[in-house]
């Protein structure tokens, strides 16, 4: 369904209800239900919201939708289209037995194009749902505080049966570890949650700690001598570290493999490196003690990102970036070589008063 910037085509077609234009030729003399809507949503339409009758947009579109045929809609601004679209999802979704639940996960997305789109939106699947409190509504937005975001996310959205949480970068702060952990074992249900640290990284744990979450650590070593060695693995006599593990060593080279067939793989690769970099110099409070990029070894970390060498952390746009720079100040005449040049080679006027 396309809103505002995307009225180009027009398919609404008069097949689908025979609709008498009313007088003033913006609304259609026919009632909500007669379109096929629940009664209770019609009822809420007319009686709640105080629409007498539907407009002729949503007379000639709700039909179509509600038969599950494809629909792209133009219309003039502010002829109703927002429920010519909603109210059939709703009608949809309450006649889901069982009844949905949050639980069940996104049944429907709305796409909007502008913030105050989407809040419009909100506001008036809000007052649709007034008698379905078992359908969620929720949205998100770019430009929002991540706090506020979290918030609603936690609130409105919901990922069902997640028996398993793995996180390879730590959190932030304690408590983003705990919301994120929280994505699985909901409501009174058992779920698991695995985070990758770096010996450099342990007094992270004492964080934890202090915000109540204790963690085990998890005999990866045991767990590795546990599986039988393929054919093709190389043979160690005594493992004394995950590093030279013989499954992890074939699990590094079948991913280098895969990382540098394609020039594209071993970009992304390195790109995905400089990004997680860049993140871990972010870490913010009692944490920026604990995450130094500088304890690192960026070898290990570029070996991660399935890479042979580390790349450099001066990517190429921060080299254009510096250059276009330099160019601007030449041009300004602010740079001192170029000064000298401008000024006849009499570098004494610039350099010295
Ligand atoms: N059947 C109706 N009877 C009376 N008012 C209605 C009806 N349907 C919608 N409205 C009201 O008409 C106004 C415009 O509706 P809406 O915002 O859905 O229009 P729109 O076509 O989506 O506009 P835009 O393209 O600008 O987003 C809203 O205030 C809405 O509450």
């Amino acid at each position: 369904m396309f809103k505002r910037t995307q009225q180009t085509a027009r398919e609404t077609k008069q097949e689908a209800k025979d609709v008498t234009k009313s007088k003033n030729g913006l609304f259609a003399s026919c009632s909500f239900s007669s379109l096929g809507l629940d009664p209770k949503l019609s009822d809420q339409l007319q009686e709640r919201m105080g629409f007498e009758a539907p407009t002729l947009v949503q007379a000639q579109s709700i039909p179509v939708i509600l038969s599950g045929r494809d629909v792209l809609v133009n219309a003039a601004t502010g002829t109703g289209k927002t429920i010519a679209y909603l109210a059939p999802i709703i009608h949809h979704l309450q006649a889901y037995s069982p009844k949905v639940d949050r639980s069940h996960g996104t049944f429907a997305l709305v796409i909007v194009p502008t913030r105050e789109l989407c809040l419009q939106v909100y506001e008036t699947l809000e007052k649709l749902l007034h008698r379905f409190h078992w359908i969620v509504p929720g949205y998100v937005m770019g430009g929002e505080k991540k706090a506020k975001e979290k918030a609603r996310l936690r609130k409105g959205l919901d990922f069902p049966k997640v028996r398993c949480i793995i996180q390879y970068d730590c959190p932030g702060e304690a408590t983003e570890y705990v919301h994120r952990v929280g994505r699985t074992a909901r409501i009174g249900e058992k779920g698991e949650a695995l985070l990758f640290l770096q010996p450099v990284e342990i007094d992270y744990l004492k964080d934890l700690k202090k915000h109540g979450a204790t963690l085990a650590e998890y005999p990866l070593l045991k767990v590795l001598d546990k599986f039988p060695l393929l054919g093709n693995m190389p043979r160690i006599k005594k493992v004394i570290s995950l590093e030279s593990h013989p499954w992890v060593i074939s699990l590094q080279r079948a991913l280098e493999f895969f990382t540098y067939a394609e020039p594209k793989m071993k970009n992304l690769a390195k790109n995905a490196f400089v990004s997680w970099v860049r993140g871990y110099a972010a870490h913010k409070g009692e944490l920026k003690s604990i995450f130094v990029v500088k304890k690192l070894h960026l070898g290990h970390v570029a070996k991660s990102f399935a890479l042979k060498e580390q790349p450099s952390l001066v990517g190429k746009s921060h080299h254009k970036e510096t250059m276009k720079r330099k160019r601007d100040e030449r041009q300004r005449g602010q740079h001192p070589k170029k000064r000298k040049k401008m000024s006849g080679g009499n570098s004494r006027s610039t350099t010295k008063p």
